[in-house]
């Protein structure tokens, strides 16, 4: 699974070889979200996660690492916390220009609304990973024209996500307890939640930025190797499915941490958003050992 989508680094690496991750997320409604985002990323082993979005202060408390300054990235993580009904015409001029720019992009919650916009009878694909939950998927499909109606089962949910890709162009990961990740040609893959107490206010803000740090540092090998960044569909599938694993499987030890049990033990305590951040490098580890 993780074979290709994660590295271990070596000599050869430094900061901006293992892929730098922008984060344009938060708002002064939901600071929260962006720390969340930011952390996620960090600790899934960006070399550098550069935050430009309105919530800096409370990213640079929780997270000083953090580089709150423009400059290249690889990859970028938007709409995280954010409304898109009071969003500011220059915040929509930045999100659109961050869209157009041709790197890979994790489109998260308030920010979804602009994907039908731009795509609409656009053609080819987008690098562009959106991330919406189940009601975000059924007003994604509205404002796409397709059947927004919530499938009862996980055929329903892999044909929709599948039917959503296509129609759009870009990939989609679509979330609940079994994550469907789908992309424009056709191919689709489940990741299963190994834990439910995933199901916690601000985890999917961590998904968000785990899943901008895999996809940088892919990106940013994929040009060291080849002297293009471009990731199509197949490739931007399988980022998501790696941080959906990883995702997963931080939650679970996190909850078992907390539960009292080694790492592998039953995942038995509720956990917060910030103890599956705080749980991702564990998750790295036990992928990159199976590579
Ligand atoms: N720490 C932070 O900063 C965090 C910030 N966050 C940020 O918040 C923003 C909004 O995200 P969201 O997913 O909550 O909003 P949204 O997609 O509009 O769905 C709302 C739908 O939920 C439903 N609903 C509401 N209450 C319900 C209930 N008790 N039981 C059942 N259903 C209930 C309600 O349905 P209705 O009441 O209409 O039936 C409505 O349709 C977003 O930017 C996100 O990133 C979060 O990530 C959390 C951590
Ligand atoms: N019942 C569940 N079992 C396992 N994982 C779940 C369950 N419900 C939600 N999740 C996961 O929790 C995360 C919630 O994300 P999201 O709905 O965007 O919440 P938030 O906006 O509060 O961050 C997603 O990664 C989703 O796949």
């Amino acid at each position: 699974m993780a074979g290709g989508t994660l590295h271990r680094p070596d000599g050869t690496d430094d900061k901006y070889t293992r892929g730098v991750v922008g984060v344009h997320t938060g708002s002064d409604a939901y600071p929260g979200a962006a720390v969340l985002g930011v952390s996620g990323a960090a600790r899934t082993g960006a070399g550098m996660v550069r935050y430009t979005g309105p919530a800096r202060d409370a990213v640079l408390r929780q997270r000083p690492e953090t580089v709150a300054a423009e400059g290249r990235v690889q990859a970028w993580v938007i709409g995280s916390g954010t409304d898109p009904s009071s969003r500011s015409d220059a915040e929509t001029d930045t999100l659109r220009g961050i869209l157009s720019g041709g790197l890979p992009v994790v489109v998260d919650a308030g920010a979804l609304d602009l994907v039908p916009v731009l795509r609409s009878g656009a053609a080819g694909e987008a690098p562009w990973i959106v991330t919406p939950h189940a009601r975000e998927l059924a007003r994604l499909r509205t404002a796409a024209g397709l059947d927004p109606a919530i499938p009862a089962d996980l055929a329903g949910r892999i044909a929709q996500a599948t039917e959503t890709a296509a129609a759009l162009g870009v990939v989609v990961l679509s979330k609940g307890a079994d994550t469907v990740v789908a992309e424009p040609g056709g191919m689709a893959v489940t990741v299963a939640a190994p834990t439910s107490w995933l199901a916690s206010a601000g985890t999917g803000d961590v998904l968000a930025g785990c899943l901008g740090a895999v996809t940088a540092g892919v990106a940013g090998r994929r040009g060291r190797a080849t002297g293009s960044e471009h990731l199509d569909g197949a490739r931007l599938l399988a980022c998501a499915a790696t941080a959906a694993w990883l995702h997963g499987h931080a939650g679970a030890a996190a909850s078992a941490r907390l539960a009292g049990h080694a790492a592998d033990g039953a995942p038995d305590a509720p956990i917060l958003a910030l103890d599956v951040a705080d749980a991702l490098p564990w998750a790295v580890a036990r992928a990159l050992a199976a590579v």
